[in-house]
């Protein structure tokens, strides 16, 4: 945290002008202020257009705050990162103390810390991008987001009387197509319990549902199993910090989602996620373009096929946007500049050539849907059985997995619970590669 300097006036160096504030400091800071004014940013450290904003905010900040400002002594600059642990840390220590949270982490070996480092050795970074098989690692990545995104829903207490349809619409396709066996049990878990925590009858008044909510943040945060590996990206890790991760996850998510459902959904999957992402997702840009392209859309989908070619067309016309952005502004991950995707050595035969007509690349798109189902369908489902966690322990373990290629549509809440059994080996194996982590010098990041 940059010094808080208040009596020199905000912010000593010209780098970093903006006071950054955190749930400890917010109130006396600001307090204590001596400018009558104050423009505070709530941002996420990993949303990408959060970042892209900063270098703008920076130059503002300048103006008044610091040595050199223009303007001293008027307005103060500072900013929150909501997604930060320090920021959380209410929640977290409300986790600690009445529930032990290093239990719920782990189990038996495993034990975390605060100081714990992300690792960040380049070598831990997928190697080859056109590889198919590096999708296998991401099983881990789309359980960490589900969590992460639960994680912040509960935390920022999002849950309203006009939003809480569109979290159970979500949840339910969650119950009935996530790739992992644990989050579509958590899922319904958190379904079943929905109406006693947020109840629908609007006369609540607002304190009321509050306190309700109050009483389950601790354990529904916890959608996934409280064994998923938080803040160890491994498909989705960034060359820095405060790239990729969450978001990349989230697109994989729906990704993986969109090759799930059956034709008689896509229309109210499609739905659900454009939803979900414009009331749940905290990176307000990213939530109004995705919004804006949702809404362009007026013909029903009728099948899986349309709704999956739709995404991915959607989630290029984004990297084709922020390619360009992440270049003006040097924001991007130098190892994962935005591409349109899939590219030529991923499959070849999306491309009908690999010309350009019209500013328009000229995709097969049977070939490419073809590619979708494969690499977001079977094969980041087969990572369940041929974990990437088994070949580093070189152990053979089978999870067993019901079939996920069941119309889940068919799928009643109460018979995913039925059939979703604890699997406590898998837990032990993220444990075991948690403490392989630890050991190379990495820092936790919960966020
Ligand atoms: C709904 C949504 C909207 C967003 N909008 C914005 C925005 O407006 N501004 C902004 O700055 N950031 C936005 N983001 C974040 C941004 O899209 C990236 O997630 C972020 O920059 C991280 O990029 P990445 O390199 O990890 O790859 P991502 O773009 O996150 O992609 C993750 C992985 O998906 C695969 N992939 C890439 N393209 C496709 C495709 N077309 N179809 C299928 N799979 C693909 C690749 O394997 C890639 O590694 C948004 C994210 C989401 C989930």
């Amino acid at each position: 945290l940059r010094s808080l300097g208040v009596g020199e006036g905000a912010g000593g160096s010209d780098a970093d002008a903006a006071v950054d504030l955190n749930a400890t400091n917010f109130g006396a800071f600001l307090k204590a202020s001596p400018e009558p004014w104050a423009v505070v940013e709530f941002f996420a450290h990993w949303c990408p257009a959060c970042r892209n904003y900063k270098p703008h905010y920076e130059k503002v900040a300048k103006l008044f705050n610091g040595r050199d400002a223009a303007h001293p002594g008027i307005i103060v600059m500072a900013r929150v990162d909501c997604a930060s642990k320090i920021w959380n840390q209410q929640l977290y220590v409300h986790l600690s103390v009445n529930y032990g949270y290093s239990e719920m982490l782990g189990g038996s070996d495993c034990s975390f810390s605060l100081e714990d480092k992300r690792y960040e050795n380049e070598s831990m970074l997928p190697k080859n991008s056109s590889d198919p098989q590096q999708i296998v690692q991401a099983i881990y990545d789309v359980e960490e987001a589900t969590a992460h995104a639960l994680e912040i829903i509960l935390g920022h207490k999002m849950i309203k009387p006009e939003n809480r349809d569109s979290l159970i619409r979500f949840l339910q396709i969650l119950v009935a197509h996530h790739p992992s066996k644990r989050c579509r049990r958590g899922s319904a878990e958190l379904l079943i319990n929905f109406d006693d925590h947020w109840p629908s009858n609007l006369s609540l008044s607002s304190q009321e549902s509050y306190k309700l909510s109050e009483n389950v943040t601790e354990e529904n945060s916890w959608v996934c199993g409280k064994e998923v590996p938080r803040g160890y990206w491994m498909f989705c890790r960034g060359s820095k910090k405060e790239t990729r991760g969450f978001s990349c996850g989230l697109w994989v998510l729906m990704h993986s989602l969109s090759v799930q459902i059956g034709d008689g959904e896509s229309q109210s999957t499609f739905t659900s996620i454009c939803d979900f992402i414009h009331n749940f997702f905290i990176c307000e840009e990213c939530r109004k373009h995705f919004y804006e392209m949702c809404s362009s859309v007026s013909v029903p989908f009728k099948s899986a096929r349309e709704l999956s070619l739709w995404l991915w067309s959607t989630h290029n016309k984004v990297n084709e946007r922020l390619k360009k952005e992440e270049k003006d502004l040097g924001t991007g991950d130098p190892s994962f500049p935005k591409v349109l995707w899939p590219t030529n050595q991923l499959c070849p035969s999306c491309y009908r050539s690999s010309k350009i007509s019209d500013g328009a690349l000229d995709w097969n798109e049977d070939e490419v849907y073809q590619f979708l189902v494969n690499y977001y369908g079977s094969t980041l489902v087969s990572s369940y059985k041929e974990t990437y966690m088994e070949s580093l322990l070189h152990e053979k373990k089978t999870v067993s997995e019901d079939s996920l290629t069941s119309n889940a549509a068919t799928v009643p809440i109460g018979a995913a619970l039925g059939v979703a059994i604890a699997s406590c080996t898998f837990g032990a194996l993220a444990c075991f590669w948690r403490a392989q982590q630890k050991n190379r010098k990495q820092r936790k990041n919960w966020n």
